[in-house]
């Protein structure tokens, strides 16, 4: 259930975090009237207490604080009109919507300072005059560069994604940004991500930028197989639970009573999404980095596979032995998707002084002995 009041914004400097009783991305929103330029409301981040993750997220800040720069051709106040080219169904509650300008204006998406950076957009919905971020998806083969896709989820009752849920293709988007949510250190040896729902965008923005050069593990977490039609795992299966798995809490939030039903079904073809990760893992490694890997699992509420907490240390360990001992580098560990799956694994993140921060260290990951991997709240 939302911790924060739901509420569209009018005045300046008001930064809302949004979520969902159902089970969308609990993540957060920062909004305004549109004048205010935009303040990414995960670009602002302190240390965490065990893990120092100052200088990538000081770059993130200055570089989110340069909005006029990175936006350049953007309208008056930011937003500029993209028309929705194709909406393709990845499941009944995801979409991914690719976007083509729709004016000579248009977003930078070849500025230099997003290459490694986990980048969003906002967009608008005129009626009531509120905006959501939307994490972009890294660009497909054949994609046409001016193009930008999101995946984007229902929510319940959810005013901007039901209102872009409802356009038709050929529908005018105003869309701002990019924003960036992270940046990636130059030098990364390993990363484990965790992902939830909507989550695995940014997963695959990190995968797109990493993958061949460094090792890079993804958990995704999703309650329907819908979600994540024909993706196969990896390493070793999940575990799956035998019992009576209503009442269990899951950490996107809710009761697993409440989530799809056994006889939900999906065909047999592997989603779109699954088949741009499953392309991230054919990227050949560098001469120098033979035993890098792009490496996805995949856990399914619905079929009672989580992803247990006793796991996490051992695919730590195994990870940084499939990364290059003697290469330098950052192990990161991120962590992405709804609030209760962020706050379930690495304990909610903070606001302060109207922005989101990252907060100490909680939930899960603060009970293992991490060494020096680093994690990320997304
Ligand atoms: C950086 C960032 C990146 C993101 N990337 C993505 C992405 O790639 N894909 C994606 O799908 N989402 C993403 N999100 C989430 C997205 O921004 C929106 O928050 C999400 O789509 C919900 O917005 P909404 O306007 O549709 O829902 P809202 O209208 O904000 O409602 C959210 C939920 O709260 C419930 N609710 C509303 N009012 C109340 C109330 N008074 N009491 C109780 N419940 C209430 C609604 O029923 C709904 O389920 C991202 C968020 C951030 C911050």
């Amino acid at each position: 259930m939302p911790t924060e009041p739901h509420e569209q914004f009018h005045n300046q400097n008001q930064s809302l975090e949004r979520y969902t009783a159902d089970d969308a991305p609990l993540r957060s929103a920062t909004t305004d009237s549109g004048e205010r330029q935009h303040s990414a409301s995960r670009s602002s981040i302190k240390p965490l207490t065990v893990f120092a993750i100052c200088i990538p997220l000081g770059y993130a800040l200055k570089w989110a604080l340069k909005d006029d720069e990175a936006t350049a051709s953007s309208g008056a106040n930011g937003f500029v009109k993209y028309k929705l080219a194709k909406k393709e169904d990845i499941s009944s509650t995801s979409s991914i919507f690719t976007l083509k300008p729709g004016q000579s204006s248009k977003i930078r998406t070849d500025d230099p300072a997003t290459k490694r950076a986990i980048t969003s957009a906002q967009f608008k919905q005129p009626q009531l005059q509120i905006a959501r971020n939307y994490t972009l998806l890294p660009p497909i083969e054949d994609q046409d560069p001016q193009e930008l896709r999101f995946l984007i989820r229902k929510e319940r009752n959810g005013e901007v994604s039901g209102y872009l849920h409802r356009l038709s293709v050929g529908s005018d988007i105003e869309v701002r940004g990019l924003s960036a949510e992270y940046i990636l250190p130059e030098q990364v040896n390993t990363v484990l991500f965790l992902a939830g729902g909507t989550g695995i965008a940014p997963a695959m923005q990190v995968a797109d930028a990493l993958a061949g050069g460094s090792h890079v593990h993804i958990l995704w977490a999703n309650r329907r197989r819908e979600d994540c039609r024909g993706g196969a795992s990896d390493t070793a299966r999940p575990t799956r639970w035998n019992w009576d798995f209503s009442g269990w809490w899951s950490p996107f939030g809710l009761p697993s009573s409440d989530i799809g039903k056994k006889d939900d079904v999906w065909p047999p073809d592997a989603s779109p999404i699954v088949s741009q990760l499953d392309s991230f893992k054919g990227r050949s490694p560098s001469e120098s980095s033979k035993r890098h890997k792009t490496l996805v699992d995949y856990y399914v509420d619905e079929e009672g596979t989580l992803i247990q907490p006793n796991e996490i240390l051992p695919l730590l360990r195994s990870a940084e032995k499939a990364a290059d001992e003697h290469e330098h580098g950052k192990k990161l560990m991120f962590v992405s998707g709804p609030e209760g799956f962020i706050n379930h694994w690495a304990g909610p993140k903070q606001w302060v002084n109207g922005r989101e921060v990252q907060g100490p260290l909680g939930g899960v990951l603060s009970t293992l002995d991490l060494n020096d991997w680093e994690v990320v709240k997304l």
